[in-house]
Protein backbone atom coordinates (compact mmCIF):
# COMPACT_ATOMS: atom_id res chain seq x y z
CA UNK A 1 0.00 0.00 0.00
CA UNK A 2 1.49 3.28 -0.83
CA UNK A 3 1.41 5.52 1.98
CA UNK A 4 1.96 9.76 1.38
CA UNK A 5 2.13 10.43 5.02
CA UNK A 6 5.77 8.24 5.15
CA UNK A 7 7.23 10.92 3.83
CA UNK A 8 8.25 13.95 4.25
CA UNK A 9 10.97 16.45 3.13
CA UNK A 10 14.33 15.24 4.02
CA UNK A 11 16.24 19.00 3.22
CA UNK A 12 17.49 22.05 4.62
CA UNK A 13 17.02 25.55 2.49
CA UNK A 14 20.08 27.35 3.16
CA UNK A 15 19.60 30.68 5.01
CA UNK A 16 19.10 33.40 2.24
CA UNK A 17 21.67 34.29 -0.02
CA UNK A 18 22.29 36.23 -3.11
CA UNK A 19 20.71 34.57 -5.83
CA UNK A 20 21.85 36.35 -9.02
CA UNK A 21 23.16 33.18 -9.94
CA UNK A 22 19.84 31.96 -11.04
CA UNK A 23 19.72 35.28 -13.61
CA UNK A 24 22.53 33.60 -15.89
CA UNK A 25 21.39 31.41 -18.66
CA UNK A 26 24.68 29.30 -18.68
CA UNK A 27 28.14 28.58 -17.48
CA UNK A 28 30.55 30.60 -19.40
CA UNK A 29 33.05 27.45 -19.66
CA UNK A 30 33.40 24.21 -18.86
CA UNK A 31 34.57 23.09 -15.27
CA UNK A 32 36.97 20.82 -14.18
CA UNK A 33 35.57 17.38 -14.68
CA UNK A 34 36.51 14.51 -12.58
CA UNK A 35 35.66 11.00 -13.96
CA UNK A 36 34.38 8.88 -10.39
CA UNK A 37 33.37 5.97 -13.17
CA UNK A 38 36.54 4.05 -11.59
CA UNK A 39 35.20 4.74 -8.01
CA UNK A 40 31.49 5.59 -7.73
CA UNK A 41 30.67 3.97 -10.76
CA UNK A 42 32.72 0.46 -9.95
CA UNK A 43 31.57 0.44 -6.58
CA UNK A 44 27.68 0.11 -8.07
CA UNK A 45 28.22 -2.63 -10.35
CA UNK A 46 27.41 -5.88 -9.93
CA UNK A 47 30.40 -7.44 -10.56
CA UNK A 48 33.02 -4.32 -10.19
CA UNK A 49 35.60 -4.17 -13.06
CA UNK A 50 38.79 -6.74 -13.16
CA UNK A 51 42.36 -5.04 -13.14
CA UNK A 52 42.44 -5.39 -17.10
CA UNK A 53 39.11 -3.92 -17.73
CA UNK A 54 39.86 -0.68 -14.99
CA UNK A 55 42.93 -0.05 -16.87
CA UNK A 56 41.38 -0.53 -20.44
CA UNK A 57 38.68 2.15 -18.90
CA UNK A 58 41.36 4.42 -17.47
CA UNK A 59 43.16 4.49 -20.32
CA UNK A 60 40.11 5.59 -22.56
CA UNK A 61 39.19 8.35 -19.64
CA UNK A 62 42.74 9.65 -20.40
CA UNK A 63 42.28 9.49 -24.26
CA UNK A 64 39.04 11.33 -23.61
CA UNK A 65 40.59 13.88 -21.71
CA UNK A 66 40.07 14.02 -18.51
CA UNK A 67 42.84 15.41 -16.36
CA UNK A 68 41.16 14.46 -13.38
CA UNK A 69 40.12 10.64 -12.66
CA UNK A 70 38.75 8.90 -9.30
CA UNK A 71 40.87 5.94 -10.07
CA UNK A 72 39.17 3.79 -6.93
CA UNK A 73 39.12 3.37 -2.90
CA UNK A 74 42.64 1.64 -2.55
CA UNK A 75 41.67 0.32 0.35
CA UNK A 76 38.69 -1.27 -0.21
CA UNK A 77 40.07 -4.39 -2.08
CA UNK A 78 43.03 -5.73 -3.35
CA UNK A 79 42.06 -4.70 -7.13
CA UNK A 80 42.04 -1.61 -6.04
CA UNK A 81 45.12 -1.52 -4.19
CA UNK A 82 46.54 -3.15 -7.50
CA UNK A 83 45.05 -1.04 -9.69
CA UNK A 84 46.81 1.70 -8.13
CA UNK A 85 50.04 0.33 -8.20
CA UNK A 86 49.80 -0.93 -11.63
CA UNK A 87 49.42 2.89 -12.83
CA UNK A 88 52.34 3.39 -10.97
CA UNK A 89 54.56 0.85 -11.90
CA UNK A 90 53.43 0.58 -16.01
CA UNK A 91 53.81 4.37 -15.78
CA UNK A 92 50.17 5.10 -16.80
CA UNK A 93 49.38 8.10 -15.44
CA UNK A 94 50.58 11.19 -17.63
CA UNK A 95 51.88 14.16 -15.96
CA UNK A 96 48.83 16.46 -16.79
CA UNK A 97 46.27 14.09 -15.04
CA UNK A 98 46.05 13.96 -11.99
CA UNK A 99 44.77 10.36 -10.09
CA UNK A 100 41.84 10.66 -6.67
CA UNK A 101 41.56 8.19 -4.64
CA UNK A 102 39.00 8.14 -1.75
CA UNK A 103 39.04 7.55 1.67
CA UNK A 104 37.32 6.76 4.97
CA UNK A 105 38.30 9.02 7.70
CA UNK A 106 39.27 6.08 9.19
CA UNK A 107 42.91 5.87 10.44
CA UNK A 108 43.89 2.44 9.28
CA UNK A 109 42.35 3.03 6.12
CA UNK A 110 43.59 6.55 5.30
CA UNK A 111 47.50 4.60 6.14
CA UNK A 112 46.61 1.99 3.63
CA UNK A 113 45.58 4.40 0.72
CA UNK A 114 48.79 6.56 1.29
CA UNK A 115 51.13 3.16 1.06
CA UNK A 116 48.54 2.66 -2.61
CA UNK A 117 50.05 6.09 -3.25
CA UNK A 118 53.82 5.52 -2.90
CA UNK A 119 55.43 7.19 -6.31
CA UNK A 120 52.57 8.90 -7.05
CA UNK A 121 53.40 12.32 -8.72
CA UNK A 122 49.89 14.22 -8.47
CA UNK A 123 47.54 13.07 -6.54
CA UNK A 124 44.13 14.06 -4.88
CA UNK A 125 43.44 12.51 -1.10
CA UNK A 126 39.91 12.43 -1.12
CA UNK A 127 38.34 12.30 2.05
CA UNK A 128 34.78 11.93 3.29
CA UNK A 129 32.78 11.08 6.19
CA UNK A 130 28.91 11.49 6.82
CA UNK A 131 27.42 14.71 8.13
CA UNK A 132 23.42 14.10 7.68
CA UNK A 133 21.13 14.37 10.29
CA UNK A 134 19.85 10.99 9.43
CA UNK A 135 23.07 8.94 9.60
CA UNK A 136 24.51 11.21 12.96
CA UNK A 137 21.54 9.70 14.45
CA UNK A 138 21.10 6.39 13.29
CA UNK A 139 24.39 5.13 11.75
CA UNK A 140 27.09 6.91 13.75
CA UNK A 141 24.83 7.80 16.65
CA UNK A 142 27.59 10.86 17.39
CA UNK A 143 26.84 14.49 18.01
CA UNK A 144 27.55 17.63 15.22
CA UNK A 145 30.90 18.24 17.66
CA UNK A 146 31.57 14.76 17.43
CA UNK A 147 31.03 13.93 13.46
CA UNK A 148 32.82 17.05 13.08
CA UNK A 149 36.18 15.64 14.78
CA UNK A 150 35.89 12.57 12.42
CA UNK A 151 36.46 14.96 9.94
CA UNK A 152 38.76 17.23 11.28
CA UNK A 153 41.01 14.03 12.13
CA UNK A 154 40.86 12.72 9.11
CA UNK A 155 42.38 16.44 7.49
CA UNK A 156 44.18 16.49 10.02
CA UNK A 157 45.67 12.35 9.50
CA UNK A 158 46.00 13.68 5.17
CA UNK A 159 47.87 16.44 5.84
CA UNK A 160 50.52 14.64 8.09
CA UNK A 161 51.18 11.80 6.19
CA UNK A 162 51.63 14.13 2.86
CA UNK A 163 54.21 16.03 4.73
CA UNK A 164 56.18 13.32 6.34
CA UNK A 165 56.70 11.87 2.71
CA UNK A 166 57.34 15.17 1.21
CA UNK A 167 54.29 14.92 -1.55
CA UNK A 168 52.52 17.73 -2.75
CA UNK A 169 48.99 15.68 -2.68
CA UNK A 170 46.03 17.81 -3.14
CA UNK A 171 42.93 17.47 -0.81
CA UNK A 172 39.21 16.85 -1.18
CA UNK A 173 36.93 16.78 1.41
CA UNK A 174 33.09 15.27 1.20
CA UNK A 175 30.85 16.06 3.95
CA UNK A 176 28.79 12.99 2.45
CA UNK A 177 25.11 13.14 2.35
CA UNK A 178 25.45 16.81 2.35
CA UNK A 179 21.82 17.26 0.89
CA UNK A 180 20.49 16.01 4.45
CA UNK A 181 22.60 18.20 6.28
CA UNK A 182 21.61 21.16 7.44
CA UNK A 183 23.53 23.80 4.91
CA UNK A 184 24.98 25.77 8.09
CA UNK A 185 26.36 22.82 9.56
CA UNK A 186 28.27 21.68 6.64
CA UNK A 187 29.57 24.99 6.30
CA UNK A 188 30.95 24.52 9.95
CA UNK A 189 32.91 20.92 8.98
CA UNK A 190 33.88 22.50 6.00
CA UNK A 191 35.58 25.54 7.23
CA UNK A 192 37.25 22.82 10.53
CA UNK A 193 38.51 20.94 7.76
CA UNK A 194 39.97 23.57 5.93
CA UNK A 195 41.33 25.41 8.93
CA UNK A 196 43.55 22.45 9.29
CA UNK A 197 44.16 22.25 5.18
CA UNK A 198 45.15 26.22 5.33
CA UNK A 199 44.61 25.84 1.55
CA UNK A 200 46.73 28.04 -0.71
CA UNK A 201 46.38 29.69 -4.37
CA UNK A 202 48.69 27.36 -5.15
CA UNK A 203 47.58 24.18 -3.48
CA UNK A 204 43.74 24.39 -3.47
CA UNK A 205 42.03 22.39 -1.80
CA UNK A 206 38.75 20.71 -3.20
CA UNK A 207 35.47 20.81 -1.27
CA UNK A 208 32.66 18.32 -2.61
CA UNK A 209 29.47 18.76 -2.07
CA UNK A 210 27.75 15.86 -2.46
CA UNK A 211 23.92 14.89 -3.60
CA UNK A 212 24.58 11.56 -2.07
CA UNK A 213 20.80 11.19 -2.29
CA UNK A 214 19.11 13.36 -3.79
CA UNK A 215 16.46 14.85 -2.02
CA UNK A 216 15.58 18.21 -3.35
CA UNK A 217 14.25 20.56 -6.62
CA UNK A 218 17.47 21.33 -8.53
CA UNK A 219 17.10 24.74 -7.36
CA UNK A 220 17.24 24.15 -3.99
CA UNK A 221 20.57 22.28 -4.23
CA UNK A 222 21.81 25.23 -6.23
CA UNK A 223 20.88 27.53 -3.41
CA UNK A 224 23.05 25.24 -1.09
CA UNK A 225 25.78 25.41 -3.21
CA UNK A 226 25.72 29.08 -3.42
CA UNK A 227 25.36 29.58 0.31
CA UNK A 228 28.47 27.15 0.72
CA UNK A 229 30.19 29.46 -2.39
CA UNK A 230 29.24 32.69 -0.84
CA UNK A 231 30.57 31.36 2.95
CA UNK A 232 33.46 28.94 2.63
CA UNK A 233 36.56 30.50 4.35
CA UNK A 234 39.27 30.55 1.95
CA UNK A 235 37.16 30.61 -0.90
CA UNK A 236 39.40 31.55 -3.47
CA UNK A 237 42.23 28.85 -2.68
CA UNK A 238 38.87 26.37 -2.90
CA UNK A 239 37.59 24.60 -6.02
CA UNK A 240 34.28 23.99 -5.11
CA UNK A 241 32.98 20.41 -6.74
CA UNK A 242 29.77 19.59 -7.39
CA UNK A 243 29.05 15.45 -6.89
CA UNK A 244 25.21 15.04 -8.16
CA UNK A 245 23.75 11.79 -8.02
CA UNK A 246 20.39 11.07 -9.79
CA UNK A 247 17.50 9.65 -7.15
CA UNK A 248 14.45 12.17 -8.59
CA UNK A 249 16.48 12.50 -12.33
CA UNK A 250 17.54 15.73 -11.93
CA UNK A 251 21.70 14.88 -11.74
CA UNK A 252 22.16 16.88 -14.85
CA UNK A 253 19.75 20.14 -13.59
CA UNK A 254 21.80 19.97 -10.18
CA UNK A 255 24.79 20.25 -11.92
CA UNK A 256 23.91 22.87 -13.86
CA UNK A 257 22.27 25.30 -12.09
CA UNK A 258 24.73 24.27 -9.32
CA UNK A 259 27.70 25.35 -11.95
CA UNK A 260 25.64 28.52 -11.98
CA UNK A 261 25.46 29.41 -8.10
CA UNK A 262 29.13 28.98 -7.63
CA UNK A 263 30.56 25.54 -8.57
CA UNK A 264 34.22 25.05 -10.45
CA UNK A 265 34.14 20.78 -10.57
CA UNK A 266 31.72 18.06 -11.66
CA UNK A 267 32.59 14.12 -10.19
CA UNK A 268 30.43 12.19 -12.54
CA UNK A 269 30.55 9.15 -14.57
CA UNK A 270 30.06 8.48 -18.50
CA UNK A 271 26.62 7.83 -19.19
CA UNK A 272 25.62 8.18 -15.26
CA UNK A 273 26.43 4.45 -14.16
CA UNK A 274 26.95 4.90 -10.35
CA UNK A 275 25.01 3.77 -7.02
CA UNK A 276 21.53 2.83 -7.64
CA UNK A 277 19.93 5.71 -10.49
CA UNK A 278 23.73 6.76 -10.67
CA UNK A 279 25.99 9.87 -10.81
CA UNK A 280 25.22 12.67 -12.88
CA UNK A 281 26.08 11.58 -16.55
CA UNK A 282 29.45 14.06 -17.73
CA UNK A 283 28.33 12.94 -21.26
CA UNK A 284 25.28 15.08 -20.70
CA UNK A 285 26.47 17.34 -19.16
CA UNK A 286 29.67 17.86 -21.63
CA UNK A 287 27.20 18.25 -24.54
CA UNK A 288 24.82 20.05 -23.39
CA UNK A 289 27.48 22.89 -23.22
CA UNK A 290 29.06 21.72 -26.25
CA UNK A 291 25.49 22.75 -27.95
CA UNK A 292 25.43 25.62 -26.77
CA UNK A 293 29.11 26.78 -28.19
CA UNK A 294 30.79 25.85 -24.75
CA UNK A 295 33.78 23.91 -25.56
CA UNK A 296 33.91 21.11 -23.16
CA UNK A 297 37.27 19.74 -23.18
CA UNK A 298 36.55 16.41 -23.73
CA UNK A 299 35.88 14.25 -26.71
CA UNK A 300 33.16 12.25 -27.57
CA UNK A 301 33.75 12.08 -31.48
CA UNK A 302 33.77 8.12 -31.30
CA UNK A 303 30.67 7.92 -29.20
CA UNK A 304 29.96 4.19 -30.90
CA UNK A 305 33.64 3.13 -29.79
CA UNK A 306 33.43 4.67 -26.26
CA UNK A 307 30.10 3.31 -25.48
CA UNK A 308 31.27 -0.15 -26.92
CA UNK A 309 34.21 0.00 -24.30
CA UNK A 310 31.37 0.97 -21.59
CA UNK A 311 29.04 -1.62 -22.10
CA UNK A 312 31.99 -4.35 -22.38
CA UNK A 313 33.46 -3.59 -19.15
CA UNK A 314 30.73 -2.29 -16.98
CA UNK A 315 28.28 -4.87 -18.29
CA UNK A 316 26.01 -2.28 -18.26
CA UNK A 317 23.62 -0.78 -21.13
CA UNK A 318 23.39 2.34 -23.00
CA UNK A 319 19.65 2.90 -23.19
CA UNK A 320 18.32 3.61 -26.56
CA UNK A 321 17.23 6.71 -25.08
CA UNK A 322 19.91 8.34 -23.29
CA UNK A 323 20.73 11.98 -24.10
CA UNK A 324 23.11 11.65 -27.24
CA UNK A 325 24.17 8.58 -26.51
CA UNK A 326 21.32 6.28 -27.01
CA UNK A 327 20.37 4.17 -30.13
CA UNK A 328 17.56 6.59 -31.05
CA UNK A 329 18.44 10.01 -29.82
CA UNK A 330 19.10 11.43 -33.55
CA UNK A 331 16.59 8.85 -35.07
CA UNK A 332 13.84 10.02 -36.73
CA UNK A 333 11.26 7.59 -37.90
CA UNK A 334 7.96 10.26 -38.56
CA UNK A 335 7.22 11.98 -41.96
CA UNK A 336 7.35 15.76 -40.90
CA UNK A 337 10.52 15.36 -38.66
CA UNK A 338 11.83 13.09 -41.33
CA UNK A 339 11.29 15.96 -43.97
CA UNK A 340 12.60 18.59 -41.72
CA UNK A 341 15.50 17.42 -41.38
CA UNK A 342 16.77 16.37 -45.00
CA UNK A 343 15.31 20.08 -46.02
CA UNK A 344 17.40 21.93 -43.34
CA UNK A 345 20.29 19.01 -44.46
CA UNK A 346 20.01 20.01 -47.36
CA UNK A 347 19.77 23.79 -47.07
CA UNK A 348 22.92 23.35 -44.96
CA UNK A 349 25.34 21.48 -47.38
CA UNK A 350 23.17 24.34 -50.09
CA UNK A 351 24.38 27.03 -47.93
CA UNK A 352 27.98 25.86 -47.03
CA UNK A 353 26.18 26.74 -42.84
CA UNK A 354 28.74 27.30 -40.71
CA UNK A 355 26.21 26.78 -37.61
CA UNK A 356 23.77 24.08 -37.04
CA UNK A 357 20.45 24.77 -37.28
CA UNK A 358 18.95 21.42 -38.58
CA UNK A 359 15.77 21.03 -37.49
CA UNK A 360 15.02 18.44 -34.52
CA UNK A 361 18.57 17.42 -33.99
CA UNK A 362 20.56 19.27 -31.40
CA UNK A 363 23.99 18.37 -32.76
CA UNK A 364 25.54 17.47 -35.26
CA UNK A 365 25.32 13.74 -35.05
CA UNK A 366 28.40 13.17 -37.30
CA UNK A 367 30.42 14.58 -34.52
CA UNK A 368 29.83 11.89 -32.31
CA UNK A 369 30.49 9.34 -34.74
CA UNK A 370 27.32 8.38 -36.08
CA UNK A 371 25.63 8.88 -39.22
CA UNK A 372 22.83 10.39 -40.93
CA UNK A 373 22.00 7.20 -43.28
CA UNK A 374 21.80 4.52 -40.34
CA UNK A 375 20.83 6.62 -37.05
CA UNK A 376 19.00 9.56 -38.16
CA UNK A 377 16.39 8.56 -41.01
CA UNK A 378 14.46 5.59 -40.21
CA UNK A 379 11.82 4.35 -41.88
CA UNK A 380 8.62 2.97 -40.45
CA UNK A 381 4.49 3.26 -40.41
CA UNK A 382 5.30 6.69 -39.60
CA UNK A 383 7.43 7.87 -42.21
CA UNK A 384 6.90 10.07 -45.30
CA UNK A 385 8.22 10.84 -48.33
CA UNK A 386 11.10 13.27 -47.31
CA UNK A 387 12.58 10.59 -45.61
CA UNK A 388 11.59 7.92 -47.93
CA UNK A 389 13.13 10.17 -50.81
CA UNK A 390 15.83 11.16 -48.78
CA UNK A 391 17.20 7.45 -47.76
CA UNK A 392 16.86 6.07 -51.54
CA UNK A 393 18.90 9.20 -53.10
CA UNK A 394 21.78 8.89 -49.97
CA UNK A 395 22.35 5.01 -50.00
CA UNK A 396 21.17 4.30 -53.73
CA UNK A 397 21.64 7.67 -55.68
CA UNK A 398 17.32 7.08 -56.76
CA UNK A 399 16.37 10.68 -56.96
CA UNK A 400 12.41 9.92 -58.03
CA UNK A 401 9.73 12.84 -59.18
CA UNK A 402 8.36 14.37 -56.17
CA UNK A 403 4.91 12.77 -57.00
CA UNK A 404 6.58 9.01 -57.48
CA UNK A 405 8.37 9.19 -54.15
CA UNK A 406 4.86 10.38 -52.86
CA UNK A 407 3.47 7.13 -54.41
CA UNK A 408 6.36 4.86 -53.20
CA UNK A 409 6.48 6.20 -49.64
CA UNK A 410 2.54 5.10 -49.23
CA UNK A 411 3.76 1.80 -50.79
CA UNK A 412 6.57 1.69 -48.08
CA UNK A 413 4.78 2.49 -45.12
CA UNK A 414 1.66 0.08 -46.23
CA UNK A 415 4.26 -2.67 -46.26
CA UNK A 416 5.71 -1.19 -42.91
CA UNK A 417 2.10 -0.86 -41.48
CA UNK A 418 1.25 -4.56 -42.49
CA UNK A 419 4.99 -6.14 -41.24
CA UNK A 420 4.42 -4.11 -38.08
CA UNK A 421 8.17 -3.74 -38.23
CA UNK A 422 10.88 -1.21 -39.14
CA UNK A 423 12.28 -1.23 -43.06
CA UNK A 424 15.57 -1.02 -44.08
CA UNK A 425 16.93 0.71 -46.65
CA UNK A 426 17.53 -2.73 -48.26
CA UNK A 427 13.97 -3.74 -47.86
CA UNK A 428 13.24 -0.59 -49.70
CA UNK A 429 15.39 -0.99 -52.38
CA UNK A 430 13.79 -4.49 -52.64
CA UNK A 431 10.76 -3.22 -53.06
CA UNK A 432 11.36 -0.05 -55.24
CA UNK A 433 12.63 -2.56 -57.84
CA UNK A 434 10.06 -4.66 -57.05
CA UNK A 435 7.71 -2.31 -57.82
CA UNK A 436 8.85 -0.17 -60.45
CA UNK A 437 12.38 -1.27 -62.46
CA UNK A 438 11.52 -3.16 -65.55
CA UNK A 439 8.25 -4.30 -65.22
CA UNK A 440 7.49 -6.84 -68.05
CA UNK A 441 4.21 -7.91 -68.14
CA UNK A 442 1.96 -7.69 -69.98
CA UNK A 443 4.32 -5.69 -72.61
CA UNK A 444 8.11 -7.04 -72.14
CA UNK A 445 10.26 -4.87 -74.74
CA UNK A 446 12.50 -6.80 -76.96
CA UNK A 447 13.87 -4.40 -79.35
CA UNK A 448 13.05 -1.04 -81.21
CA UNK A 449 14.25 0.49 -84.40
CA UNK A 450 13.44 4.00 -85.01
CA UNK A 451 15.09 6.28 -88.00
CA UNK A 452 14.57 9.83 -87.97
CA UNK A 453 12.61 11.57 -91.16
CA UNK A 454 12.73 14.95 -91.56
CA UNK A 455 11.45 15.83 -88.27
CA UNK A 456 9.21 12.57 -87.34
CA UNK A 457 10.40 9.10 -86.06
CA UNK A 458 9.37 5.92 -87.24
CA UNK A 459 10.22 2.38 -87.15
CA UNK A 460 9.39 -0.80 -85.21
CA UNK A 461 8.85 -1.68 -82.06
CA UNK A 462 9.64 -5.30 -80.45
CA UNK A 463 7.58 -6.75 -77.86
CA UNK A 464 6.73 -9.75 -76.09
CA UNK A 465 2.94 -9.32 -75.30
CA UNK A 466 1.70 -11.85 -72.86
CA UNK A 467 4.53 -14.11 -73.81
CA UNK A 468 3.22 -13.37 -77.64
CA UNK A 469 5.90 -11.70 -79.89
CA UNK A 470 4.39 -8.92 -81.74
CA UNK A 471 5.79 -5.72 -83.67
CA UNK A 472 3.96 -2.28 -83.80
CA UNK A 473 4.77 -0.12 -86.32
CA UNK A 474 4.83 3.63 -84.78
CA UNK A 475 6.05 7.04 -85.47
CA UNK A 476 5.78 10.68 -83.33
CA UNK A 477 7.93 13.52 -82.75
CA UNK A 478 10.55 11.42 -80.78
CA UNK A 479 11.68 7.63 -79.96
CA UNK A 480 9.63 7.90 -77.10
CA UNK A 481 6.66 9.82 -78.96
CA UNK A 482 6.84 6.75 -81.52
CA UNK A 483 6.97 3.95 -79.00
CA UNK A 484 4.15 5.35 -77.06
CA UNK A 485 2.09 6.02 -80.06
CA UNK A 486 2.50 2.74 -81.38
CA UNK A 487 1.14 0.67 -77.86
CA UNK A 488 -1.44 3.24 -77.07
CA UNK A 489 -3.08 3.49 -80.06
CA UNK A 490 -2.71 -0.70 -80.66
CA UNK A 491 -4.59 -1.24 -77.39
CA UNK A 492 -6.69 2.09 -76.73
CA UNK A 493 -4.89 2.98 -73.97
CA UNK A 494 -5.19 6.84 -72.82
CA UNK A 495 -2.88 8.48 -70.99
CA UNK A 496 -2.28 12.18 -70.45
CA UNK A 497 0.18 14.08 -68.03
CA UNK A 498 3.21 12.33 -68.66
CA UNK A 499 5.99 12.95 -65.70
CA UNK A 500 9.78 12.13 -67.09
CA UNK A 501 12.81 12.38 -65.50
CA UNK A 502 15.96 10.82 -65.96
CA UNK A 503 19.60 11.12 -64.17
CA UNK A 504 22.52 9.34 -64.48
CA UNK A 505 23.04 6.23 -61.66
CA UNK A 506 26.83 5.66 -62.22
CA UNK A 507 29.14 8.10 -63.17
CA UNK A 508 32.50 6.65 -66.29
CA UNK A 509 31.60 5.69 -69.94
CA UNK A 510 29.72 2.54 -69.33
CA UNK A 511 27.98 4.63 -66.50
CA UNK A 512 23.56 3.15 -66.70
CA UNK A 513 21.25 5.88 -66.79
CA UNK A 514 17.78 5.85 -64.77
CA UNK A 515 14.18 7.42 -66.24
CA UNK A 516 11.26 7.83 -64.92
CA UNK A 517 7.80 7.68 -65.98
CA UNK A 518 4.88 8.79 -64.75
CA UNK A 519 1.31 8.03 -66.78
CA UNK A 520 -2.20 9.74 -65.68
CA UNK A 521 -4.74 8.01 -66.59
CA UNK A 522 -8.69 7.31 -66.04
CA UNK A 523 -8.56 11.36 -65.57
CA UNK A 524 -6.78 10.95 -61.72
CA UNK A 525 -4.45 7.55 -61.53
CA UNK A 526 -1.09 7.89 -62.15
CA UNK A 527 1.32 4.47 -62.69
CA UNK A 528 4.75 4.59 -62.74
CA UNK A 529 7.53 2.75 -64.20
CA UNK A 530 11.03 3.39 -64.12
CA UNK A 531 13.97 2.05 -66.33
CA UNK A 532 17.64 1.34 -66.04
CA UNK A 533 20.05 1.23 -68.84
CA UNK A 534 23.71 2.45 -70.54
CA UNK A 535 21.70 3.84 -73.19
CA UNK A 536 19.01 6.61 -71.94
CA UNK A 537 16.73 6.35 -74.61
CA UNK A 538 16.61 2.64 -73.42
CA UNK A 539 15.87 3.22 -70.36
CA UNK A 540 13.00 5.86 -71.19
CA UNK A 541 11.16 3.34 -73.41
CA UNK A 542 11.83 0.58 -70.79
CA UNK A 543 10.67 3.09 -67.85
CA UNK A 544 7.50 3.66 -69.92
CA UNK A 545 6.61 0.26 -70.86
CA UNK A 546 6.67 -0.59 -67.19
CA UNK A 547 4.39 2.25 -66.16
CA UNK A 548 1.83 1.58 -68.81
CA UNK A 549 2.34 -2.11 -67.17
CA UNK A 550 1.23 -1.10 -63.61
CA UNK A 551 -1.74 0.66 -65.08
CA UNK A 552 -4.86 -0.61 -62.94
CA UNK A 553 -6.58 -2.84 -65.78
CA UNK A 554 -3.98 -3.28 -67.93
CA UNK A 555 -3.37 -6.90 -67.98
CA UNK A 556 -7.59 -8.13 -68.82
CA UNK A 557 -7.27 -5.06 -71.60
CA UNK A 558 -4.70 -6.22 -73.32
CA UNK A 559 -6.17 -9.62 -73.13
CA UNK A 560 -9.40 -8.30 -74.14
CA UNK A 561 -7.75 -6.85 -77.69
CA UNK A 562 -5.60 -9.96 -77.98
CA UNK A 563 -8.54 -12.10 -78.20
CA UNK A 564 -10.14 -9.48 -80.67
CA UNK A 565 -7.38 -9.81 -82.96
CA UNK A 566 -7.16 -13.47 -82.75
CA UNK A 567 -10.83 -13.72 -83.72
CA UNK A 568 -10.63 -11.07 -86.52
CA UNK A 569 -7.17 -12.76 -87.93
CA UNK A 570 -9.56 -16.44 -87.71
CA UNK A 571 -12.08 -14.56 -89.38
CA UNK A 572 -10.13 -12.93 -92.20
CA UNK A 573 -7.84 -15.99 -92.93
CA UNK A 574 -10.90 -18.03 -92.22
CA UNK A 575 -10.05 -21.88 -94.13
CA UNK A 576 -6.62 -20.04 -95.28
CA UNK A 577 -7.71 -17.76 -97.36
CA UNK A 578 -8.57 -14.44 -96.79
CA UNK A 579 -12.39 -13.28 -97.03
CA UNK A 580 -11.61 -9.46 -97.76
C1 LIG B 1 28.52 7.70 -0.75
C2 LIG B 1 29.69 6.86 -1.07
O1 LIG B 1 29.79 6.40 -2.14
S1 LIG B 1 30.85 6.61 0.10
C3 LIG B 1 31.96 5.45 -0.55
C4 LIG B 1 31.42 4.13 -0.34
N1 LIG B 1 32.27 3.13 -0.96
C5 LIG B 1 32.59 2.02 -0.36
O2 LIG B 1 32.24 1.82 0.78
C6 LIG B 1 33.36 1.02 -1.16
C7 LIG B 1 34.61 0.56 -0.47
N2 LIG B 1 34.42 0.25 0.91
C8 LIG B 1 34.93 -0.87 1.50
O3 LIG B 1 35.51 -1.72 0.85
C9 LIG B 1 34.78 -0.99 2.96
O4 LIG B 1 33.71 -0.23 3.39
C10 LIG B 1 36.07 -0.56 3.69
C11 LIG B 1 37.16 -1.56 3.36
C12 LIG B 1 36.51 0.82 3.28
C13 LIG B 1 35.83 -0.50 5.18
O5 LIG B 1 35.22 -1.68 5.55
P1 LIG B 1 34.88 -2.02 7.07
O6 LIG B 1 36.04 -1.72 7.92
O7 LIG B 1 34.36 -3.38 7.06
O8 LIG B 1 33.81 -0.95 7.52
P2 LIG B 1 32.47 -0.38 6.88
O9 LIG B 1 32.68 0.20 5.57
O10 LIG B 1 31.38 -1.36 7.05
O11 LIG B 1 32.28 0.81 7.87
C14 LIG B 1 31.75 0.64 9.11
C15 LIG B 1 32.46 1.44 10.16
O12 LIG B 1 33.18 2.56 9.61
C16 LIG B 1 32.58 3.78 10.04
N3 LIG B 1 32.63 4.66 8.88
C17 LIG B 1 31.99 4.50 7.73
N4 LIG B 1 32.31 5.49 6.90
C18 LIG B 1 33.16 6.28 7.54
C19 LIG B 1 33.82 7.44 7.18
N5 LIG B 1 33.67 7.96 5.97
N6 LIG B 1 34.67 7.99 8.06
C20 LIG B 1 34.83 7.45 9.27
N7 LIG B 1 34.22 6.34 9.68
C21 LIG B 1 33.37 5.76 8.81
C22 LIG B 1 31.17 3.38 10.43
O13 LIG B 1 30.61 4.28 11.32
C23 LIG B 1 31.41 2.03 11.03
O14 LIG B 1 31.95 2.22 12.29
P3 LIG B 1 31.63 1.16 13.51
O15 LIG B 1 32.27 -0.11 13.06
O16 LIG B 1 32.27 1.79 14.63
O17 LIG B 1 30.16 1.04 13.61
C1 LIG C 1 32.17 9.82 -1.36
C2 LIG C 1 31.10 10.74 -1.71
C3 LIG C 1 31.59 11.96 -2.41
C4 LIG C 1 30.07 10.11 -2.56
O1 LIG C 1 30.32 9.32 -3.45
C5 LIG C 1 28.72 10.58 -2.39
O2 LIG C 1 28.43 11.26 -1.42
O3 LIG C 1 27.88 10.27 -3.24
MG1 LIG D 1 28.67 9.22 -4.88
Amino acid sequence: MMNVKKYKKGYYMPPYTDVSWAAKDCAEKAPTWCSVDLRDGNQALIIPMNLTEKIEFYKKLVQMGFKEIEVGFPAASETEYEFLRTLVEKDLIPDDVTVQVLTQARKHIIQRTFEALEGVKNAIVHVYNSTSAAQRTQVFHKSKEEIKQIAVEGAALLKELTDRNGSKYRFEYSPESFTGTEPEYALEVCNAVLNVWKPASDRKAIINLPSTVQMSMPHVYASQIAYMSQHLNYRDNIVLSLHPHNDRGCGVADAELGLLAGAERIEGTLFGNGERTGNVDIVTIALNMYAMGIDPGLDFSNMPELIEVYERVTRMNVPPRQPYAGQLVFAAFSGSHQDAIAKGMKYHADTCQKQWSVPYLLIDPEDLGRHYDADVIRINSQSGQGGVGYVMEQQYGVCMPKKMREDFSYFVKEISDHKHRELKPEDMYHIFVQHYVNIISPFQLEDFSLKKEETKWYGQIVLMVNGKKTILEGSGNGQLDAVSNAICSTYGIHIYNLVYNEHDLDSGSNSRGMAYFGLTYDDRKTAWGVGVDTDIITASVIAFISAVNQMEGIKEKVKFCQKREAAYEKDIYKDGIAQH
